[in-house]
């Protein structure tokens, strides 16, 4: 469920026309609904709540501050993958019983920001970041809770540059090496191998590969306990997909039923890292039409939203539904089918201000003719949208808006100048 729709042919997010809020807090402008975000959490806690899961937001998704702290108030832990991740989850309230510390390239003073935060496992990729962290902790007089992150080696499920589960990506131990890692660390005293992670990749539009990987996971887990591990948790990771397109995605539920009957097998306790099933749909992206022109025969909407702001249609040519959050009488809201004949529309390439040929939102979409300020909204832009941001072009970051009901607030204020050049100027 979304809260994002047309009435009278005006854009709302939840109560709110969107036109108010990019009217007071200017574009380019991301808003997001809180119902949305809060519907979605609950529908994972709901799905799995046989398991008693330890959800783990996935805070790289969005990491405002705001939106952590809604998270941890309704139960989620996070998942972190460095020491800012970490410092974030923290300050939002997150506790280390709750939060899992991935990623490939710790470094000591992350590790040992996550031991002395107690973190309930740190999710290892590597036979020398296994060592690194038992001597860390050892030298802090700890144990570090680890889960060995295997790659399943499973056929390709998505784009190439996200699928994590694929033979030769940099992710996770190698299925046909790990248990040979693990019989290496048996008795360590700075170790404790506690548990099985693995992320497949993302978006993930099916449950098969979860259903895949976890029978892989079954016979890991019998094994790493025939070495001695005491495995207890079983860390299925994320990857949830959303609709992009379309009506595309499965419920939650979906992953639930291949999910938990692995769980229950493996006798483990279940761990989530969902991000973009939460927050993916929960956010728009607003942009206001600068110019329109053509050249070369196409025709260009050039509006203040760029690569800068959602860089995923640039880097993986991800399709984002765009769409006048004023259309015309005679326009239907944003359409199911956009490659299919859409009265009054024409082929149109959305694009940013950005000196770069890459610089798109979309190609060759059918849209209507737009006019010099108009608002236009892309869709399901919640994840990895700002969090994937930059300032290229000393372009200034935008501004983030949460609504609730009939109320909205700034989450974090649109970036001016003067922050461009700040860490520059401490620097004497
Ligand atoms: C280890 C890990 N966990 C969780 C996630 C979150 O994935 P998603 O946002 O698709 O749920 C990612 C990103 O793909 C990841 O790398
Ligand atoms: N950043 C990606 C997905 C990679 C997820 C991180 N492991 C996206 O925008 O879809």
């Amino acid at each position: 469920m979304d809260h994002f729709r047309y009435v009278n042919r005006e854009l709302f997010c939840e109560e709110v026309p969107v036109r108010e809020l990019a009217e007071k807090y200017g574009t380019p402008l991301y808003v997001y609904s809180q119902a949305t975000l809060l519907h979605h959490l609950s529908e994972i806690q709901t799905a799995f709540a046989s398991a008693k899961p330890v959800v783990c937001f996935s805070i790289k998704t969005n990491f405002n501050h705001h939106i952590s702290k809604l998270m941890a108030q309704h139960g989620s832990g996070f998942d972190v993958t460095s020491g800012g991740e970490l410092y974030r989850a923290l300050a939002a309230g997150g506790t280390g019983d709750k939060i899992v510390f991935a990623g490939v390239g710790k470094t000591d003073e992350e590790m040992k920001y996550g031991l002395g935060n107690n973190v309930l496992l740190f999710n290892v990729e590597s036979e020398q970041e296994l060592h690194a962290l038992g001597a860390v902790a050892q030298s802090m007089g700890k144990v570090a809770p680890v889960a060995l992150r295997v790659n399943p080696d499973l056929p390709p499920k998505t784009h190439v540059k996200t699928d994590t589960s694929v033979k030769g990506v940099k992710f996770g131990l190698d299925i046909e090496t790990i248990l040979d890692v693990a019989q290496g660390v048996v008795g360590h005293p700075g170790l404790s191998i506690v548990g099985l992670h693995m992320h497949l990749g993302s978006p993930i539009l099916s449950n098969e590969p979860y259903k895949a990987g976890g029978e892989k996971g079954l016979k890991l887990i019998a094994e790493l306990r025939k070495q001695g591990h005491p495995i207890k948790f079983l860390n299925m990771g994320g990857g949830f997909g959303i609709h992009y397109r379309k009506q595309e995605a499965l419920p939650a539920k979906a992953f639930a039923d291949v999910i938990l009957p692995i769980v229950k097998e493996a006798n483990c306790q279940l761990v989530l890292e969902p991000g973009r099933f939460i927050v993916g749909n929960a956010g728009i992206l607003l942009g206001r039409v600068i110019f329109t022109k053509e050249s070369g025969g196409k025709h260009y909407i050039i509006q203040d939203a760029a690569m800068n702001d959602l860089i995923r249609p640039t880097l993986y040519d991800s399709f984002h539904r765009i769409w006048p959050t004023h259309p015309a009488a005679d326009l239907p809201a944003p359409p199911e089918d956009y490659e299919a004949e859409i009265p009054q529309t024409f082929k149109q390439n959305v694009v940013g201000p950005v000196c770069e040929s890459g610089d798109f939102l979309a190609k060759d979409r059918n849209l209507p003719k737009v006019q010099r300020g108009d608002l236009l909204a892309v869709f399901s832009a919640g994840a990895y949208g700002m969090a994937m941001s930059s300032n290229y072009n000393s372009r200034l970051r935008a501004a983030e808006v949460l609504v609730t009901g009939g109320k909205h607030r700034l989450i974090r204020r649109r970036e001016t100048y003067q922050d461009l050049l700040a860490p520059e100027l401490d620097c004497k």
